[in-house]
């Protein structure tokens, strides 16, 4: 009997009684793991062979891991520290522990974190106590380090769980394949077998020669283990908004494009923002402590102003409240991209638009939120604008039907809402696909005369912000933002994601 050699070496190296792993086999043919695999996948197949699978969980020191192997564990460190110090006795100043402890850099902000959800102590008002009764000695985790160091095992998982999301241990999880020779592959050896050349590529020489007629051609085996080959691939995210921007210009907008940092007027003023509202001098937003803009155009700024002070129209009233050209000019980072929607809509950027038109952006708006499952301090806006004769609230509801039906969102709701700039308004709603939970997805109306007349616009405009991010969750179920988006992202979701199409 002939077989290729490869098999040949693997049936020569198997036994009857004792299991041998492929990389034990590998080891005594010579040959590299995948040709063993392959091999011995196939003479299974003749039923020569015994393959079995089996899980092995394994769990890996990280670099961090072993440098704590070394130097210990920060808060273990912050302890001993904290009671030679006397911290167990009466708190100490945190800073002074700190010094002492010999911990540097963000091996500080690890320690306290860690320090007093081992129980090893309290931090209140800049002072540490430690618990006397706390033993550092017997730290699980840092015994389960050591362990792990010196390749014994390791039993607790949740000791394991918090090294790993700790990111000081790796845990690998790996298919490892025993092989046992069958009674047909004792008897075959018994009857001898030898080993036919097999090629594992047609080569032109072979062709011109004719060698190709005689010789045996390894066969392909689709379910040998291979290599992972991971290469680049566009962020989900990125390719979302790629797809939007496909939609809205096939639905044919164009794309406006801005300044990230601008003029408080750009972004609030010109939407008839009154500089007290609380959104203008609150917290959320992100000021920047650079010189004011200088280039504003100066008949929309006195025109703009008027609105404020004056109202519009002949039954307009404004905020009388006070409205300053210096607070117009501060910069801050653009709170929503409506801020873009204003440059275009005055004709600042592309000149004075005639109606119709439409325009969209997909940019970053920041926020200074607080971060949750679904707020980020930055995140994508769908900006968008339709300017024309005799808009209605129907035109926005349809809009955004034809806009989500393209992502397989057909389940909207619109809820009444309250914006400075728009009469009426609308916030948007979608239904989650897992939590089934009706989020908002963004937030729309039509644009106030206010806004409109000093921009110099005298027809409807109807606008929206939609959130990038939120439209990911209900194409693909996310319930965490911060899984896809930022430095948190969770890269194996981000490589093993397919992607709707
Ligand atoms: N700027 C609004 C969205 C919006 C834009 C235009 C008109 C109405 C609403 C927001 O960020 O929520």
């Amino acid at each position: 009997m002939k077989l290729p050699e490869s098999q040949v070496a693997v049936l020569n190296a198997a036994s009857a009684t004792d299991e041998q792993t492929i990389d034990r086999l590998a080891e005594e043919t010579g040959l590299k793991p995948e040709t063993v695999t392959q091999a011995a996948f196939e003479l299974r197949d003749e039923g020569y062979l015994e393959v079995e699978e089996t899980e092995d969980v394994e769990f890996e020191l990280t670099e961090e891991g072993r440098d704590y192997v070394e130097s210990g564990l920060p808060e273990v460190r912050l302890y001993r520290a904290a009671i030679e110090a006397g911290a167990d006795e009466d708190p100490v100043q945190m800073g002074r522990v700190i010094g002492s402890s010999g911990l540097e850099g963000p091996e500080v902000d690890i320690a306290l974190a860690n320090f007093g959800r081992k129980g090893y102590g309290e931090i209140e008002s800049g002072e540490l106590s430690a618990d006397s009764d706390a033993d550092a000695a017997e730290d699980p985790e840092a015994l389960a380090l050591a362990a792990l160091a010196q390749d014994d095992a390791v039993e607790d998982e949740d000791v394991l769980d918090q090294l790993v999301s700790r990111n000081l241990v790796n845990r690998r999880e790996e298919t490892v394949r025993s092989v046992l020779l069958s009674e047909e592959g004792v008897t075959l050896l018994m009857e001898g077998v030898e080993a036919a050349e097999t090629v594992d590529r047609l080569t032109p020489e072979m062709l011109t020669s004719g060698e190709w007629e005689d010789v045996e051609f390894t066969e392909y085996n689709v379910e040998a283990d291979a290599p992972e080959v991971r290469g680049g691939k566009t962020h989900i995210l990125r390719q979302t908004a790629d797809r939007v921007k496909d939609v809205l210009t096939g639905m044919g907008f164009k794309e406006m494009e801005g300044p990230h940092a601008d003029a408080d007027f750009w972004i609030n003023d010109c939407l008839f923002m009154p500089q007290d509202h609380p959104a203008r001098t609150h917290w959320d937003r992100f000021a920047l402590d650079v010189p004011p803009i200088r280039d504003l155009p100066e008949d929309l700024v006195d025109r703009v102003e008027d609105a404020h002070r004056n109202g519009v129209g002949p039954d307009g009233d404004g905020y009388h409240s006070p409205w300053s050209e210096d607070f117009a000019r501060a910069v801050a980072l653009r709170g929503h991209t409506t801020s873009l929607s204003m440059r275009y809509l005055s004709g600042h950027e592309v000149g004075e638009l005639d109606s119709p038109q439409r325009y969209f952006s997909i940019e970053k708006a920041y926020r200074n939120d607080t971060l949750d499952p679904t707020h980020l301090l930055e995140f994508y806006q769908i900006e968008g604008w339709v300017m024309a004769e005799d808009l209605s609230v129907r035109d926005l509801m349809g809009t955004f039907e034809e806009f989500y039906s393209q992502f397989g969102i057909t389940d909207l709701q619109f809820k009444p809402h309250y914006n400075p700039y728009t009469e009426p308004s609308f916030e948007l709603f979608g239904r989650h696909p897992e939590t089934d939970e009706l989020i908002e997805i963004g937030n729309s109306g039509m644009f106030r005369e206010e806004v409109l007349e000093p921009l110099g616009v005298d027809c409807d405009v109807m606008a929206w912000g939609l959130a990038l991010e939120r439209l990911l969750m209900l194409m693909y179920g996310f319930d965490d933002i911060r899984d896809v988006h930022g430095t948190m992202s969770d890269l194996e979701l981000l490589r093993e994601m397919e992607v709707l199409r």
